[in-house]
């Protein structure tokens, strides 16, 4: 078994006159947290959403575990193993934390939302096992004990650390973060850190984008920094910080 987890190649993606993504690879070993970095409009959400299947590739090559995959549809996606959030949160605002987070688990169970729905024998021990199994993610991200708030009324770093539960709970091989730390102050930021690396440990992969290069650089075991749509560098956070095209980059860009 090879210890590659995500390995995509030969991604290209044209948005009418503008070559987004040029020519764009990416390969995450097991276990790793990889981060994706490049100024404002590189292409790092237009490559986050092909890979999430949001958008269709011109060309790329996809494999998940071994496995080709085919990054035609989000739910496709999700059953191959790789869950997201967005960089705009995107609850069920008006459920309670532990239905949102029993949503995102029925993609992994038999009867589905039907069977939740209709509440009958197999349905009924599975909806329950589904309650026990969302209680327990909520514990595992730090808010157990707003299980029965409405969504909505959560704070925001909470409702992040909701959005990441409601992801965990697809089982997916890969998490896939989009701004993760967007609107966050510097105590939240500490502790989406301490979070992650939790999720880490407990043997998911972990792959974001981020624009804290600060928070990316003390977090991720490799980066991948993208300029105009193409891959400028691929390295340790030690040899990204040194890196003379991602200095420059960064300096003539909007950062
Ligand atoms: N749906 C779309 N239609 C047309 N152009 C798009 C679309 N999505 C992105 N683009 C363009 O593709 C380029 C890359 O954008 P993208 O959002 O992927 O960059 P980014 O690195 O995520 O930027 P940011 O850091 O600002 O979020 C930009 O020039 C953007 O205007």
């Amino acid at each position: 078994m090879s210890d590659i987890l995500l390995n995509i190649s030969g991604v290209n993606k044209r948005f009418g006159g503008l070559q987004a993504l040029t020519d764009v690879g990416i390969k995450i070993m097991k276990g790793q947290i990889y981060g994706l970095i490049g100024p404002n409009g590189a292409g790092k959400t237009t490559f986050f959403n092909v890979i999430t299947g949001l958008y269709q590739p011109d060309t790329g090559t996809f494999e998940l575990d071994g496995k080709p995959y085919s990054p035609s549809a989000p739910h496709a996606v999700a059953k191959a193993g790789i869950a997201r959030t967005f960089q705009n949160i995107r609850l069920f605002g008006e459920m309670s934390a532990l239905e949102n987070v029993m949503v995102g688990r029925h993609v992994r169970t038999h009867q589905g939302v039907f069977g939740a729905i209709f509440r009958h024998g197999a349905a009924r021990r599975e909806e329950a096992a589904i309650r026990a199994r969302a209680q327990e993610l909520l514990d595992f991200v730090g808010i157990g004990q707003f299980a029965q708030r409405t969504a909505r009324f959560l704070s925001y770093g909470d409702q992040r650390r909701l959005e990441i539960a409601r992801a965990l709970a697809t089982e997916p091989k890969l998490l896939a973060l989009d701004e993760p730390a967007a609107g966050m102050n510097a105590t939240e930021k500490v502790a989406l850190r301490e979070l992650l690396v939790k999720i880490q440990g407990a043997g998911v992969t972990i792959l974001l984008i981020e624009h804290d290069v600060k928070l990316m650089m003390g977090l991720c075991d490799r980066i991948s920094v993208l300029e105009y749509g193409k891959l400028i560098a691929e390295g340790l956070p030690a040899e990204i910080q040194k890196n003379q095209a991602v200095i420059e980059a960064y300096l003539g860009g909007a950062h």
